[in-house]
């Protein structure tokens, strides 16, 4: 770690206090702005009335920048030492890359072996716990109050948790009053018959809240001085502690503008006072109303390393998942998907927001607005170079990127009855929507659709079909008609009837509506197609017809 050595006369600094030989400001005021251009940065001291700032120049272009307060020791100021050491990267690790004694080993193996990082690092939730902690409420509701000690999820959890602990070697007081003011919970919400979306939120955050605490002590036992409560550090880390702060709407909160920068000082503040590795939850937050924990959506830890990136301004924002990268489809689905070394911001979206697991749907919003690359990796296989996300990339020879399937999906037909003008009918359709807070593209239950239909019907004729599956192609819009040509003539040759076909406002996107038994079938055809036959890209450098179609015989395997 290099160190800088930066000279400030007190008369230099401080017009207030020009001819005085003390200095009336606490670490807690010293803050820095972290410059892009590497070995420099912007330090700027300030009593709140008066700052000054220093460019400083230095060694080491990596690191949180530290002030040694040497003038609160001796009462005056005569130099400063400071330390270029900020803030590098943020490290977010899935529920997949935590599961157990012997990942949390893993992970913590991967951050030592980046020496010259110095990362954030934000943690999910154990392997399975949130679903867990989900399936733990839903049953304590109808159980019984004598009975919620026994839910067999609660055991799972406490087990878990528990053998981590032990596997670890590590104080097993950084879990056992959590687990008991969980059962403590399940057991209130037994005897209220009741699990409101606001409890929901609370019970859940036990798992990020477990996990960061286990692994922060694991962090501290192997001499790595890391920052989450613990018995050797007494301040929290969780996310709604530090500033993540949310718009109230329980199990789906938006991150406010507030947020970064109280984050950023949280962060520097604590650092400064005391260098160790944050250890953050992700996916919580607090409600600017209630106070209250709230969650991002179900995967919003990976919008909590975006945050975070943003809020400090860092080089890179890194997600480690258990595959290798963003793939051309969901592996699950078909096995010979492949990574994509290079994406968009807007493609990223795109492919979250239609469905893609691997991505929460708004954690690309901060790092595109911060221009922050985000790195996908492997913590499985960290040699894999993963996939990069940035705001542009070279598109000459992509034509398809990703196919993304988001299955359960009901299309609405809906037709004027003629009551109101075509304009008018569009936006009375919206404005129903809206008014029920649906969004168009993910009608979540019945329920919510008995409501809509009924609306619907006082202007139009609807249909209601279900059981369908949307199939979202992101890729390279300019060659939209080849991709169109293509997915359509893969499908025909399959006898599929494609039933819907939009393109996306980013224009990233052509998305096709069949039916759900038919769409994993769908997939696995177009996939070949796109991307196993190897001859997209010859198309791409052939002559056109004057419409813009390149001349081409179709391929396609079945
Ligand atoms: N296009 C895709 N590329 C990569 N993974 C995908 C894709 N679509 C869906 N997935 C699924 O996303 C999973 C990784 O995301 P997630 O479970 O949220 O990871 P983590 O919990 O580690 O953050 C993969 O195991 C994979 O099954
Ligand atoms: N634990 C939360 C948040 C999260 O982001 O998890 P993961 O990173 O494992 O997808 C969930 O399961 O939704």
């Amino acid at each position: 770690m290099a160190a800088a050595r930066v000279r400030c006369h007190c008369n230099a600094l401080f017009t207030s206090h020009r001819n005085s030989s003390t200095l009336p400001i606490s670490p807690t005021r010293v803050g820095f702005t972290a410059l892009k251009s590497p070995r420099k940065f912007l330090l700027s001291i300030g009593d709140g009335s008066s700052s000054c700032t220093r460019n400083v120049s230095g060694s080491c272009l990596k690191g949180t920048v530290r002030a040694v307060m040497e003038e609160e020791k001796t009462g005056a100021i005569k130099e400063r030492e400071v330390e270029e050491k900020r803030f590098t990267c943020v490290m977010k690790f899935g529920g997949s890359s935590v599961a157990t004694a012997e990942r949390m080993r893993e992970v913590a193996d991967l951050i030592l072996a980046f020496p010259e990082e110095s990362p954030v690092v934000v943690l999910s939730a154990m392997g399975k716990t949130t679903n867990n902690l989900l399936l733990a409420g839903e049953k304590a509701v109808s159980c019984g109050v004598s009975n919620a000690s026994e839910i067999e999820e609660l055991s799972v959890i406490k087990e878990l948790h528990l053998r981590t602990v032990k596997e670890l070697k590590i104080d097993p007081s950084v879990v056992t009053s959590f687990l008991e003011e969980l059962e403590q919970l399940l057991k209130g919400i037994a005897m209220m018959k009741e699990l409101t979306l606001r409890t929901r939120d609370y019970l859940v955050s036990f798992g990020e809240c477990l996990s960061t605490r286990i692994f922060a002590a694991y962090l501290n036992k192997i001499g790595v001085k890391a920052r989450q409560l613990t018995r050797v550090s007494t301040l929290q880390y969780d996310a709604f502690e530090i500033g993540f702060i949310t718009t109230d709407d329980f199990t789906n909160g938006d991150i406010l503008e507030a947020t970064y920068p109280a984050v950023a000082k949280r962060l520097y503040d604590d650092w400064m006072h005391d260098p160790a590795v944050p250890i953050i939850t992700g996916f919580l937050g607090k409600g600017w109303k209630t106070g209250a924990v709230t969650t991002l959506g179900r995967g919003g830890s990976d919008l909590t390393a975006t945050t975070i990136g943003k809020a400090l301004g860092l080089q890179e924002i890194q997600v480690w998942k258990d595959v290798d990268g963003v793939l051309t489809c969901d592996p699950t689905i078909y096995k010979r998907a492949t990574p994509v070394p290079f994406l968009t911001f807007d493609e990223a979206a795109e492919l979250a927001y239609f469905g893609a697991q691997v991505l929460h749907p708004q954690s690309m919003r901060p790092a595109r607005e911060g221009e922050i690359p985000v790195r996908v990796k492997n913590s499985y296989n960290p040699k894999a170079p993963g996939t990069i996300i940035t705001k542009t990339r070279d598109m000459t020879k992509t034509v398809l990127t990703s196919i993304v399937l988001k299955r359960n999906v009901t299309m609405l037909d809906i037709a004027s009855t003629r009551m109101l003008g075509q304009v008018g009918f569009l936006a009375k359709v919206f404005s129903i929507f809206e008014d029920l807070e649906i969004s168009v593209d993910v009608v979540a239950t019945s329920e919510e659709l008995d409501h809509v239909v009924e609306e619907l019907e006082k202007i139009a004729v609807v249909n209601l079909s279900k059981g369908r599956a949307i199939i979202s192609l992101i890729g390279n819009v300019q060659h939209s008609s080849l991709i169109l040509e293509r997915a359509f003539h893969v499908l025909w040759t399959k006898g599929i009837n494609v039933q819907m076909i939009s393109q996306g406002a980013s224009k990233v996107n052509i998305s096709l509506i069949v039916n759900d038994d038919e769409a994993e079938g769908c997939v696995e055809a177009l996939h070949k197609s796109f991307f196993e036959s190897g001859d997209l890209s010859e198309l791409l450098i052939q002559p056109r017809l004057g419409n813009g179609s390149p001349v081409r015989t179709m391929q396609v395997d079945n």
